[in-house]
């Protein structure tokens, strides 16, 4: 496994050694002794999660507040996502931006989304599954989020399709504005 810091600190894109033989493939795509000493810091996950969706869905822009904040180790068991990671640490240099990369099934890149930023990404194959760590639990009551067109943020998913799929949810997700007045 090789990785490298994205813009955001603390933000890692990770890359599996993959072997391959005539039978096909084989690779880790976590190893916690190995991942750690990547990211440089001890996480521990508690959940795992998966999502299955299907070309033009967008989940997000969520994250869970306070001390139900998440850490995510994500990445894409079939099709590709454009996935996105917006810092929200208001003491990071990089507070408000955000990177937007492809993983996907062919690429087989994982992203580590650190505790303090929101994540979402869209589906940009007929369908995609994505799976999931998390380093604390689902906490419904701590949810929140930012709507995915975001003026301040800017986001360019890279993708447009017919129709954007999104949940009623997220289609009422507040402003950066809203968030940090
Ligand atoms: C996230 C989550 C959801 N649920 C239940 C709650 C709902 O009944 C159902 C669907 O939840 P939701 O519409 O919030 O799922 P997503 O829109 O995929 O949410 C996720 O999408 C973005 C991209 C993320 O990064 C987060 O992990 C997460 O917010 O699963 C659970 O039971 N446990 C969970 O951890």
């Amino acid at each position: 496994m090789q990785a490298k810091e994205t813009i955001l600190k603390g933000c890692y894109l990770l890359e599996p050694t993959i072997f391959g033989d005539d039978r096909g493939y084989f690779f880790e795509s976590y190893n916690k002794i190995q991942f750690e000493s990547l990211v440089g810091e001890t996480v521990n996950f508690v959940q795992d999660n998966e999502a299955f969706s299907k070309k033009g869905v967008l989940r997000g822009l969520h994250f869970q507040e306070g001390q139900h904040a998440q850490a995510k180790l994500v990445r894409v068991t079939q099709g590709a996502v454009i996935d996105v990671a917006v810092d929200l640490r208001p003491k990071s240099e990089t507070f408000l931006k955000h990177i937007a990369v492809e993983l996907s099934s062919d690429n087989k890149k994982q992203l580590f989304v650190p505790r303090g930023f929101a994540h979402g990404y869209i589906v940009i194959t007929e369908t995609a599954v994505f799976n999931y760590k998390c380093d604390n639990w689902y906490k419904k009551a701590s949810e929140n989020g930012i709507i995915y067109n975001d003026e301040t943020l800017n986001i360019d998913w890279q993708f447009r399709p017919e129709q954007f799929i999104i949940s009623e949810k997220d289609k009422r997700l507040s402003t950066v504005k809203e968030l940090f007045k």
